[in-house]
C-alpha cells in the first residue's frame, strides 16, 4: 500500500489551514483548466497534507464557477488518497443544530450547470457512485470528533443544489420529505470527480442554519451564516488537525471500491479512444489507462 496523502478542501469560511509544519503555498497546473487557488502544501506529524479553498482565498469563485474538475485534477497530482471536504450546510432535520458536524454518507445531486465528469466522447467511463463516501475515512472523522468532543452526528444525505440563491419554503420541505439531512451547493459533482479520480472521500458538513423550512427559525440569513463559520471554524481545524494525526500512515484499501474505481470502468475500445482526452487524463486515470498491456 502506498504512503497516505491527506487532502482537505475548505469551503465557505475556511481559506487556511494553520498548524502545518514545513508548508507553503505553491500552484499546480491542471490540464482542465485553473483550479480555485494555489494549494498549501505542509505536514502534521510526518503525514503529507494537501489544503485547497475551494472557493479561492477571498471567496471568488461561486459554487456554479468553482472548477471541480480541475481542483480534484490537481489534488490527484499531488498524491492525495484521501480527501476531506469541510462545508457549511443548512439542516434539514431538526436534531441537526448548527454548529454540528454532519458526517455524510449519501448525495442527492440536484445541481445542473457544472462538468460533472472527467470522461466523455473519446473515452467514456462509468463509475459506482452507490456508496460515495469511504467508509474508513468516515470512521477516522467520526473518531477524531469523539477524542475532541465535537457535537457531530453520523451518516444523512446531502442535497446539492445549484445556488447560489437557497431554497424556496417549498423546495426546502420537499427535500425533508425526502429524508434528506443537509443542504449544501458544492459537494456534487465534487464527490463524483473524486471517485472518478479513484480518490477517497469524506465530507464534513458543518451545519450553518436552518435553511427556510423551520417554523422557530426565519430565513436563511447570510449574517447569521458566517457568524455561525466564525464561531465553528477553530473546532474544524481542530477536528481535520485530529484526523490528520491519527490517520494510518499507509492508504488503507477502500471497502467502498474507491481506489479501484476505474479498473473495469472503460467503455470506448482502445484503439477508437481520442488521444488528446486520454493525455488530460494522465493524473486522474493513468494508473489505468496508461499502464503496460
Ligand atoms: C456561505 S453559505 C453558502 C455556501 O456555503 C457552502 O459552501 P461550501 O460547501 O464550500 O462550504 C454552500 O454550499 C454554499 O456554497
Ligand atoms: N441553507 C443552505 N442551503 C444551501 N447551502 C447552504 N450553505 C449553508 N447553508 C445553506
Amino acid at each position: 500500500m502506498a504512503d497516505a496523502v491527506l487532502g482537505i478542501i475548505g469551503g465557505s469560511g475556511i481559506y487556511d489551514l494553520p498548524g502545518l509544519e514545513n508548508s507553503e503555498w505553491i500552484s499546480v497546473e491542471s490540464p482542465w483548466g485553473e483550479p480555485s487557488d494555489q494549494v498549501r502544501v505542509g505536514s502534521i506529524e510526518g503525514l503529507k497534507i494537501v489544503f485547497l479553498p475551494r472557493h479561492g482565498r477571498g471567496h471568488v469563485y461561486s459554487p456554479t464557477t468553482i472548477n471541480y474538475r480541475a481542483n480534484i485534477d490537481v489534488m490527484k497530482r499531488c498524491g492525495v488518497t484521501d480527501l476531506l471536504s469541510v462545508s457549511a450546510c443548512g439542516s434539514l432535520k431538526e436534531e441537526h443544530a448548527p454548529g454540528t458536524f454532519v458526517l455524510v454518507d449519501q448525495f442527492i445531486d440536484r445541481t445542473i450547470a457544472r462538468e460533472k465528469s472527467f470522461f466523455g466522447t473519446g473515452c467514456v467511463a462509468h463509475v459506482s457512485m452507490a456508496t460515495p463516501v469511504s467508509p474508513k475515512l468516515v470512521e477516522a472523522v467520526a473518531a477524531a470528533a469523539e477524542a475532541e468532543d465535537l457535537a457531530y452526528s453520523k451518516g444523512g444525505t446531502y442535497l446539492a443544489m445549484e445556488g447560489p440563491q437557497f431554497s424556496s419554503l417549498a423546495e426546502s420541505h420537499l427535500y425533508r420529505t425526502w429524508g434528506c439531512d443537509v443542504i449544501g451547493m458544492t459537494n456534487m459533482p465534487e464527490a463524483k470527480l473524486a471517485r472518478e479520480a479513484e480518490i477517497c472521500y469524506a465530507t464534513i458538513a458543518m451545519v450553518t442554519d436552518y435553511d427556510s423550512w423551520h417554523p422557530d427559525h426565519g430565513e436563511v440569513d447570510i449574517q447569521a451564516i458566517i457568524k455561525v463559520l466564525h464561531d465553528n471554524a477553530e473546532n474544524a481545524q481542530r477536528l481535520v488537525a485530529r484526523v490528520a494525526r491519527d490517520l494510518p500512515r499507509q492508504h488503507q484499501s477502500c471497502p467502498a471500491g474507491s481506489d479501484t474505481a476505474l479498473e473495469f470502468a472503460f467503455m470506448t475500445a482502445p484503439e477508437k479512444r481520442d488521444p488528446a482526452l486520454v493525455a488530460k487524463l494522465d493524473a486522474v486515470a493513468g494508473r489505468v489507462l496508461n499502464r503496460p498491456s
